[in-house]
């Protein structure tokens, strides 16, 4: 199958602290892969590497059958990125903002800056200044900015950074539509688990480094385990049935909220535990896990997780 970026054994040392190491993936055409990870994971090292702003101690990166090493400004011209908070020339506008940078390519089409702010949906800004831009408007700006010279790979580290729940979902979705539509690959690092669950079709988490869980997001989160949301009367009694239980694993609490992974017994026999316990149940829903419990899980943190 035709592989749009593949890194192997990725490697990065700072001093004497191990920043990535031994990062593997393959990405297809028009697959978008949620980065994801704590603080300090290694995230933006590892898009740092992938774009050739940092160097590497090991592994190799090939884009669009081209290795990195061999010839990077070959491989770097099917890349477009936008790595850090979007800077942008303050006093011109939105349309000759985009038209400097695409001075830097080779052969843009006249039209095609116009088209692309009308992509990202800002055509009708095209002439306000960029002093005048909010923090949305200038991640759609960047965003126009890494389509430049229509890239097969478009690197986002937190591209929904600041921007209100309504601006990300749009964000999200103008980048699904993209990968849709012109094929385009995507590699977006987030801290939004929620939309990334929803928008990407391959997940690859970090933590320390290292890769712990990658593959495609269906799959992922397709495995049979059986998470059960509840609201329980009687704290105390509550907490230490649901840790004592065999075959129940409790991932987080808040008061007397639970969220439980069901191992080795059903729900059925779950109710049954509780009623025999003479707990009172408030509120009780069984549903898949979703991104953020195995993300809990995994990094070995904890949340409340009623929803
Ligand atoms: N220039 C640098 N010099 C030394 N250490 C660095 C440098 N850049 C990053 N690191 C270290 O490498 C590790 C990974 O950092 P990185 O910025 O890649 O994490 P991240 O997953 O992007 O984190 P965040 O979610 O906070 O953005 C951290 O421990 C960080 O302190």
């Amino acid at each position: 199958m035709e592989k749009i970026i593949s890194v192997k054994n990725l490697r990065k040392t700072y001093k004497k602290e191990t920043a990535v190491e031994n990062v593997c993936f393959d990405l297809t055409p028009g697959s978008i892969m949620g980065l994801l990870g704590t603080n300090g994971a290694g995230k933006t090292t590892t898009l740092k590497m992938i774009t050739n702003l940092c160097s590497k101690n090991n592994g190799k990166i090939v884009i669009d059958n081209v290795s990195l090493d061999e010839n990077p400004e070959l491989a770097l011209s099917k890349v477009g990125a936008a790595l850090d908070t979007p800077s942008f020339y303050q006093e011109l506008t939105a349309r000759e903002n985009i038209e400097c940078f695409a001075h830097l390519y080779e052969n843009i089409p006249k039209g095609q800056v116009m088209e692309l702010l009308d992509y990202v949906g800002l055509s009708s800004q095209a002439e306000k200044k960029v002093k005048k831009f909010s923090l949305g408007m200038k991640q759609r700006l960047a965003l126009a900015r890494a389509m430049l010279g229509q890239p097969k790979l478009i690197i986002l580290d937190e591209p929904a950074n600041g921007l209100d729940p309504q601006g990300q979902i749009n964000l999200y979705r103008l980048i699904c539509d993209m990968a849709k539509e012109r094929n385009t690959t995507f590699i977006v690092s987030s801290h939004q688990l929620h939309d990334m669950e929803k928008f990407c079709t391959d997940i690859l988490i970090l933590d320390k480094g290292k890769s712990i869980l990658q593959g495609k997001t269906e799959e992922i989160l397709s495995e049979t385990t059986n998470i059960v949301d509840c609201i329980l009367e009687e704290t105390k009694t509550a907490r230490s049935i649901l840790f004592e239980c065999q075959g129940i694993s409790l991932i987080s609490e808040n008061g007397n909220q639970f969220t439980v992974r069901l191992e080795n017994i059903c729900f059925d026999e779950f109710i049954k535990k509780l009623v025999a316990n003479h707990l009172h149940i408030r509120y009780l829903s069984m549903r898949k896990h979703s991104l953020q419990d195995l993300f809990l899980k995994l990094t070995g943190g904890a949340e409340p997780c009623i929803h």
